[in-house]
């Protein structure tokens, strides 16, 4: 078997989004003023440059007629550009089951400028679509191939709570309380430059859904990467009494020491890797004992090759690995190892920052069920096809 193409196409959201609210999600553009001389990268609202609303979609072929499905949400125009430019010539001609060597080719082939963001993005996306040929030519599931069903099903954790008015969030987890969940994301909405006024914001909302879960469900707090060392230092000792399983993306990726000064600061694990990239980064985070919950997203780190690799290495430092967004591509990898313990889980809802655009894409996607996901053992690949549904809510650049 031989690839014989790669497509690589852009999907742009043009339907209905839900816009910014309240204070919605701290984050790194959050430190950076708003400079009257000109518009400010984040727009209106500082979250604007995070969020996503377009995903672009790699089918990759085969000379028997496989087509594997991959995707990437990280500046998705350039991932296309990287993939039509530097890696499809790389794979085209090639085996697909050679996936390490085909890996480790457009890693090396781009390391000069594309070793860590939107670089490895697009190696992700290749990766996918080759893992999913893999599957569907052998009829199984891509966790099958990676270490087989080690969970019944999956547990996985509500993800949204942004920081809007505290009774719309309290109402947000009843609702999903009411479903089944046991595990709840919320995010905060202040950072340092919101002063002490913003720390009892943030205190207050985590009361607020604390209120709501009680202690007998799990709870998780996202900051991200919208506060400093300083800040943290100070909020951290504050969050311990609510007893929150981890506080994510406290300040930017590259502060590799501000993480591990903070994960050894109070009982909170510090979590953090969805901007992170290629198995030497997450070695590094794991030698600085950088975070105690890694988080990467399959899409972005390297593919399903990579993330694989980053599972046994997570698995030998005792790190539990919750891979960022939920998502198929990265279910398979839950599945398949003992020490991944959870997922994340975005329901389907109103485009909003772009998570949830995945749904709008692709079939397939499993929905939760009090609280767990179920792969299909009888699905051969990642299980997706695409949707024909929504594509006229969006503009596809070939
Ligand atoms: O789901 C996450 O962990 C994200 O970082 C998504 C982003 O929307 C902010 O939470
Ligand atoms: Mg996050």
């Amino acid at each position: 078997m031989k690839i014989k193409s790669v497509r690589a196409r852009v999907f742009e959201w043009k339907g209905k989004t839900v816009p910014p609210q309240g204070n919605f999600c701290s984050n790194a553009m959050d430190l950076v003023y708003k400079n009257p001389a000109s518009q400010h990268a984040a727009g209106k609202d500082t979250m604007n440059t995070f969020r996503f609303h377009q995903w672009t979609v790699v089918e990759v072929e085969t000379d028997d007629g496989i087509v594997g499905l991959g995707n990437v949400a990280l500046a998705p125009r350039i991932a296309k550009a990287i993939i039509d430019e530097y890696l499809a010539p790389l794979v085209v001609g090639q085996d697909p089951w050679d996936y390490e060597y085909l890996n480790q080719r457009m890693y090396r082939a781009t390391h000069a400028w594309g070793r860590k963001g939107v670089g490895m993005a697009a190696i992700s996306a290749v990766d996918i679509a080759i893992w999913d040929i893999l599957g569907k030519s052998v009829d199984k599931p891509v966790f099958k191939l990676l270490g087989g069903r080690t969970k019944e099903k999956i547990p996985c954790y509500y993800s949204k709570l942004y920081r809007t008015d505290l009774k719309e969030m309290q109402k947000e987890a009843e609702t999903y309380l009411k479903q089944g969940f046991r595990a709840f994301k919320m995010r905060f909405g202040y950072g340092p430059q919101h002063l002490q006024q913003g720390v009892v914001e943030n205190l207050k909302s985590v009361e607020a859904v604390r209120e709501v879960i009680g202690y007998d469900n799990d709870l998780m707090l996202e900051c991200y990467m919208g506060w400093n060392v300083e800040y943290a230092r100070r909020i951290l000792p504050k969050l311990e009494k609510f007893q929150p399983r981890w506080l994510e993306e406290p300040v930017v990726a590259d502060d590799i020491d501000g993480y591990a000064e903070l994960n050894a600061l109070t009982s909170i694990p510090i979590s953090g890797g969805e901007h992170e990239f290629s198995l030497y980064g997450f070695k590094q985070l794991l030698d600085r004992k950088a975070v105690s919950v890694v988080q990467y997203d399959t899409n972005r780190v390297g593919g399903i090759t990579m993330a694989h690799k980053i599972n046994a290495l997570c698995e030998a430092y005792s790190v539990p690995v919750i891979p960022h967004a939920g998502q198929m591509h990265n279910y398979h990898l839950t599945m398949s190892s003992l020490n991944c313990p959870m997922s994340e889980y975005f329901p389907m809802f109103d485009v909003e920052v772009g998570n949830e655009l995945f749904y709008y894409i692709f079939e397939g996607e499993p929905v939760a069920q009090d609280g767990f996901l179920q792969l299909d053992d009888d699905k051969p690949g990642l299980g997706l096809t695409l949707r024909t549904d929504y594509l006229q809510q969006f503009n596809i650049i070939e």
